[in-house]
């Protein structure tokens, strides 16, 4: 992969509270897609209220969509991204099978974590203005364990795990080019093949895992992900389908 793709902006800086933050601030006066690249951030989030660790080393962007649509139609940009990630990791390791995608929206190495997304959005009602999708990746360090949540999977880095030193410039490049390829699919054919393809690098598929919310635990086999792209587990009492929660192996 090389280039830059056609129509897509991107600030690179040197230290923010957090890229989503300033995609919120930016959202308003941009006209097309934006890559926002900081080589620090101060205030870094994760998905559920969660801190996330981003040392200079490692890549954090938020790529910020002008996007008129539904909520939930947006939020499927999750596995756009999640498929991007993928492209990029294979890109600048020249390697496949190291790695696998984590229902929603985790890339996974050799079974650690090496990467997340947490989406934001803006707008009226149910029709946003603008989605963020924030993309945390482990190219140079990873928290230790003792700072995740119990069970969780440990983290990982890219230059631990495959002794591969990757700048956040150059992997930006591949995940940009990545990314705009699966956004044109989604664009022109929808949610179908970009389902399929994610299936097709999902992490214990057909395997027993579980799915936790806040109030809500589940076990099950993990099926599929279904067409609004909600987690399908076969449950001693049958098939349920989970349109949010954390997944434990
Ligand atoms: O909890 C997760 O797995 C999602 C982590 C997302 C982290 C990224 S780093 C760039 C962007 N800015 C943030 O504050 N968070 C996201």
């Amino acid at each position: 992969m090389s280039g830059w793709p056609d129509g897509y902006g991107r600030r690179i800086l040197a230290s923010v509270d957090s890229t989503l933050s300033e995609a919120a601030r930016i959202a308003p006066e941009i006209a097309g897609p934006e890559w926002i690249l900081a080589h620090t951030q101060t205030a870094a989030r994760g998905r559920r209220g969660r801190a996330w660790s981003a040392p200079t080393g490692n890549f954090s962007a938020t790529l910020v969509l002008p996007v008129a649509e539904p909520a939930q139609h947006a939020a499927l940009r999750s596995f756009v991204a999640s498929l991007a990630l993928y492209d990029a990791f294979v890109a600048v390791s020249g390697q496949s099978s190291a790695f696998a995608l984590k229902w929603p929206n985790d890339v996974l190495l050799r079974g650690g974590k090496v990467a997340g997304i947490l989406l934001e959005s803006a707008g009226q009602g149910h029709v946003l203005s603008h989605l963020a999708i924030g993309i945390g990746v482990n190219l140079a360090a990873a928290p230790s364990v003792q700072d995740v949540e119990a069970g969780a999977v440990p983290p990982v880095a890219l230059r631990t795990t495959l002794g591969i030193n990757v700048t956040p410039e150059a992997f930006l490049d591949a995940l940009a080019v990545a990314y705009a390829n699966y956004e044109a699919q989604f664009r022109d054919f929808g949610f179908a093949p970009i389902r399929t393809a994610w299936m097709q690098k999902a992490a214990r598929l057909n395997e027993m895992i579980r799915a936790r919310t806040a109030r809500e635990e589940w076990h099950g086999i993990f099926r599929e992900v279904d067409a609004d792209g909600q987690l399908v587990l076969e449950t001693a009492k049958g098939r349920i389908s989970v349109p949010a929660a954390d997944v434990y192996f």
